[in-house]
């Protein structure tokens, strides 16, 4: 099956890719930095019920739709003939960061479960921590993808 039709559209398509890209990182971003505020105050506090209201429009208003879009935009790119080297090795690292990106986001989902149950998965430390992972994957997909490095 050929995909030459999508040969036109391609800047397009990348376009759109990267406006996906940011409205999902933007959310990648403040979500464990959400849950970092939200584990300083107690369940039977107020302010919880607040946080859950945050956390939930966030992802399902932002992030989900957002991640669904890069993926379909990027997915696009792929089969767009031409576009993809798949013997050159950035493009490896790039997919194994995605996907590790997208394991990030589903981690961050469990996560709002448990604090919709009152639950506090992780310490505070352990979110400080995980509030680093999407900034190191998306300097290594910038890196990948930009400069083609090998
Ligand atoms: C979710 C799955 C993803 C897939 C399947 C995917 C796939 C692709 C493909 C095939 C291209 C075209 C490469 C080229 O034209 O040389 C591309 C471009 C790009 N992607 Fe992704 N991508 C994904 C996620 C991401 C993420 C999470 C980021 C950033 C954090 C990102 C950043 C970029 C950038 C900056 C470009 C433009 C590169 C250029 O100017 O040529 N992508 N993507």
């Amino acid at each position: 099956m050929t995909f030459d039709f999508l040969a036109p559209a391609y800047v397009w398509i990348k376009a759109l890719h990267l406006i996906s890209v940011i409205a999902w990182m933007a959310g990648l971003f403040y979500l464990p930095r959400l849950y970092i505020y939200h584990m300083q105050v107690a369940p039977e506090d107020v302010r919880s019920q607040t946080f859950k209201v945050m956390e939930r429009r966030l992802l399902k208003a932002i992030m989900n739709p957002a991640m669904i879009a890069t993926w379909i935009f990027g997915l696009l790119l792929i089969l767009t003939p031409g576009v993809v080297d798949w013997k050159a090795g950035w493009w490896h690292l790039k997919f194994a960061s995605v996907l590790a990106m997208s394991w990030f986001h589903h981690d961050l989902a469990q996560a709002r479960k448990a604090f919709e149950r009152d639950e506090r998965p992780r310490t505070e430390r352990g979110w400080r921590i995980m509030n680093e992972v999407p900034t190191v994957l998306m300097i290594i997909i910038v890196l990948m993808v930009i400069a083609k490095p090998f």
